[in-house]
């Protein structure tokens, strides 16, 4: 863990170095390279966190043309192509305080009061193909994808459409409950596709980050190049459909996007948690396009499909696990796929904690306090806010709000962590329940914790008490 977190701040010394070499970085502008702290890089897209929005303006607009450039020339040492600003307003407690760099009209920088949208200096001119990253996880493949009773359908129609762009099925539209592997499909559909159909372009973006770049597109007044990201590419896919419910703008750009796409041959794949006959807030002229190709669901997985996921994913982490003890967390751990590798990251993590092997003994001494929900028996946030508050001595509000000191972060990290495992949410719906957070604070906070827990023991104690409090309470009281 410390190594990684040494690479990549290595790596992004070198993205530094080379931006202090571009006469477009002026000196003022090095005041919020400094407040920069690098996460890490995933699916080419080198994550980077600040304290405020306006830094993540300077960054996304002034310094997106070096940032990119900078990025493609060291890219053999970390893999990013492009880069993504998470706003972080927690992060000032972890690191050593930073002053905001001073305002200099000269230089051409807005207060954050006086900020109108900054124009980029290279607007429009950066090449759609260079922004037009795949954003492709490469952990999500239809090798490393689990075949079963729940997911055959949604399977073979992924790999006829990755085979067959616009000629098996358009749209192709996937839908069931959270954590059941329809995000996973559809990176599997762009590596595949990738693979079969080198210079084939494709684009995987989630229903939030659609509409955030629309939203933007309109107040920067870059309309022609948020219509050349999502419509010169030959596979769009759009993940959690229902987030633009009653979102009437954004449903219409998508509509001529879709329209777009679909009248020139491309393919579309859309994602929902629900079918689309029971998708509200969406006009019937959209609902209608869904349903133009082939619809399909994805299930919760059978036993043997759960042990299967289970062994699959021990070994691409190369963790030596007995087989009845795989069989036993798959037995336990049923609604969620999502849950039942957050239970076996739990497993591994005690055993490390505590340098013993992953044995029935250690499986049993971790699980006891798993109890499983039957299936209308659903875990609501509040149950997790409150009880998270409660445990920590905060109240709900603390969790809800904005406060910086660590430890309240932290409790409010942990609760999200939380949402993520023990609930359906997806994680802009987690985002909003968080103070109207970006859903990239809430994927931090899930892989911090996920970290954490390996990490130190206090960590991991509390949310595994946390856990069974919250299930205990819930079957007591629901
Ligand atoms: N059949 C499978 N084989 C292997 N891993 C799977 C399978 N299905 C799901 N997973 C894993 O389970 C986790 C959750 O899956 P995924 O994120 O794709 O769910 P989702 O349906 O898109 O959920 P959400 O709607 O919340 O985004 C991922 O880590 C994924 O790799």
């Amino acid at each position: 863990m410390s190594n990684q977190l040494d690479e990549t701040q290595q790596s992004w010394q070198l993205v530094l170095d080379a931006m202090s070499q571009d006469s477009r970085v002026t000196p003022p502008l090095h005041g919020f390279l400094n407040l920069v702290i690098p996460k890490g890089v995933m699916a080419g897209t080198f994550y980077l966190e600040v304290p405020n929005e306006f830094t993540a303006g300077q960054l996304n607009t002034r310094m997106k043309a070096p940032l990119i450039q900078a990025l493609g020339q060291t890219e053999q040492t970390h893999g990013a192509k492009t880069f993504a600003v998470v706003v972080n307003p927690e992060m000032i407690d972890d690191e050593p305080e930073v002053e905001l760099p001073a305002t200099d009209p000269e230089a051409g920088i807005y207060t954050p009061e006086t900020a109108a949208p900054i124009p980029s200096p290279v607007g429009e001119q950066i090449h759609p193909a260079r922004q037009n990253d795949t954003r492709l996880n490469p952990k999500y493949s239809f090798d490393n994808f689990v075949i079963g009773q729940s997911n055959r359908f949604a399977h073979a129609a992924t790999v006829a459409v990755a085979e067959a762009p616009a000629k098996a099925y358009n749209p192709l539209f996937v839908y069931g409950e959270s954590g059941l592997g329809k995000t996973h499909l559809m990176h599997a559909i762009g590596h595949y596709a990738m693979s079969l159909y080198p210079g084939i372009r494709v684009r995987y973006v989630s229903s939030e980050e659609f509409t955030n770049d629309f939203i933007n597109s309109i107040a920067n007044n870059r309309g022609s190049a948020f219509q050349a990201r999502y419509r010169d590419i030959d596979i769009l896919m759009i993940d959690d459909i229902q987030f633009l419910q009653g979102k009437a703008e954004t449903q219409e750009a998508f509509f001529h996007t879709f329209n777009t796409l679909h009248d020139h041959n491309k393919q579309v794949v859309i994602t929902s948690d629900l079918p689309p006959k029971a998708l509200t807030g969406f006009e019937d002229r959209m609902r209608s396009r869904f349903e133009w190709g082939l619809i399909t669901d994805v299930q919760a997985p059978d036993l043997e499909t759960r042990i299967a996921i289970l062994r699959k994913k021990a070994l691409s982490e190369k963790l030596l696990i007995p087989d009845e003890v795989l069989e036993f967390i798959a037995s336990k751990v049923s609604s969620n796929i999502r849950e039942l590798e957050g239970t076996l990251i739990r497993v591994t993590a005690f055993a490390s904690l505590n340098r013993t092997p992953v044995d029935m003994n250690l499986v049993q001494t971790v699980l006891k306090d798993v109890i499983t929900l039957d299936e209308d028996n659903v875990i609501s946030p509040v149950d997790i806010i409150n009880t998270t508050a409660a445990y920590f001595k905060l109240s709900v509000d603390d969790l809800y709000g904005s406060s910086r000191s660590q430890a309240i972060a932290t409790s409010r990290q942990i609760a999200m962590y939380l949402c993520r495992e023990l609930t359906n949410l997806s994680l802009p719906k987690i985002g909003q329940l968080f103070g109207g957070r970006d859903h990239t604070t809430v994927m931090y906070a899930n892989k911090k914790i996920g970290d954490l827990m390996q990490e130190r023991r206090s960590i991991y104690n509390q949310v595994t008490e946390l856990t069974s409090r919250i299930k205990q309470g819930h079957r007591f009281n629901g």
